[in-house]
């Protein structure tokens, strides 16, 4: 199957979501215009790594987000990897990715399970428990979010759970842009998948953010790449890719998981 996908490479309104409301729905109207199946949004972007607020701002069960987000997948008829938002709970507040489908149903929440401590996470949020798969048109693909594409283990794992692609969705900083891409490209090649990566572009009070979100097949190609501007980074992917490279280096076939 072919298909396009576009990643909104936005900025965000710094602890603002009814602004980003707005944008988003103007980032998704775009990709329809332009002929994506699916659009994908980055990390937290309703509210920004404003943590020091984030208890007051953050979406109470995720219930606003999720209502926004299937309402407009449903009203432009396409699937929304709906970038993470911050959802409070009674226990405290998580990094949770959502994923609407393009019949208006919520088919996903994923928690982000490795929190950064570098931006002082772990002081704000708490961890997610779950695993990042989902499947829209009968195709296995999961979720992840920034950090944890440093963990090679938790993104094999979706891949051996059958994800063919695996979406990123990220504020990462521009002073590590070249460990974004390196690592983003290991992880294609050596999952023989789809990386579809969505960075936001801008600033916060602490950080320059880097763009250059990925589209990269399962050889490792690029096949869209990001400026450091605001864009709809878009390509056309081919699902079949993922089959002919398994067969030409067959490393589910060749793996020896008794030795590791
Ligand atoms: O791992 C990194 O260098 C960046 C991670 C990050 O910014 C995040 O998880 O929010």
């Amino acid at each position: 199957m072919i298909q396009k996908v576009g990643l909104a490479q936005m900025d965000i309104m710094f602890g603002n979501p009814e602004e980003n409301k707005l944008k988003v729905e103007q980032w998704v109207k775009k990709a329809k215009e332009e002929g994506c199946g699916t659009v994908v949004l980055p990390e937290l972007w309703t509210t920004g790594y404003d943590l020091t607020r984030i208890d007051e701002i953050a979406d109470k069960e995720a219930e606003d987000s999720s209502s926004f987000l299937t309402s407009l997948s449903k009203k432009y008829s396409i699937h929304i990897v709906g970038g993470s938002v911050a959802n409070k709970s009674n226990d405290g507040v998580r990094n949770t990715l959502l994923v609407a489908d393009a019949n208006g149903a919520l088919v996903k929440r994923y928690s982000k399970l490795h929190l950064f401590k570098l931006m002082n996470e772990h002081h704000y949020l708490l961890p997610g428990q779950e695993d990042g798969s989902f499947s829209l048109d009968d195709t296995m693909m999961a979720g992840l979010i920034c950090y944890d594409i440093r963990f090679p283990e938790w993104f094999r794992k979706h891949v051996m759970m059958g994800a063919k692609i695996v979406f990123v969705v990220a504020e990462w900083p521009a002073a590590r842009i070249d460990h974004w891409q390196t690592l983003l490209r290991a992880r294609a090649i050596e999952n023989q998948c789809f990386v579809i990566a969505c960075n936001r572009v801008g600033s916060d009070p602490d950080n320059e953010f880097g763009g250059s979100s990925l589209i990269i097949d399962p050889w490792g190609e690029i096949l869209a790449k990001g400026t450091q501007s605001e864009q709809l980074v878009a390509a056309e992917i081919n699902l079949q890719e993922v089959e002919k490279v398994r067969k030409q280096i067959p490393i589910f076939q060749d793996r020896r998981p008794n030795f590791y």
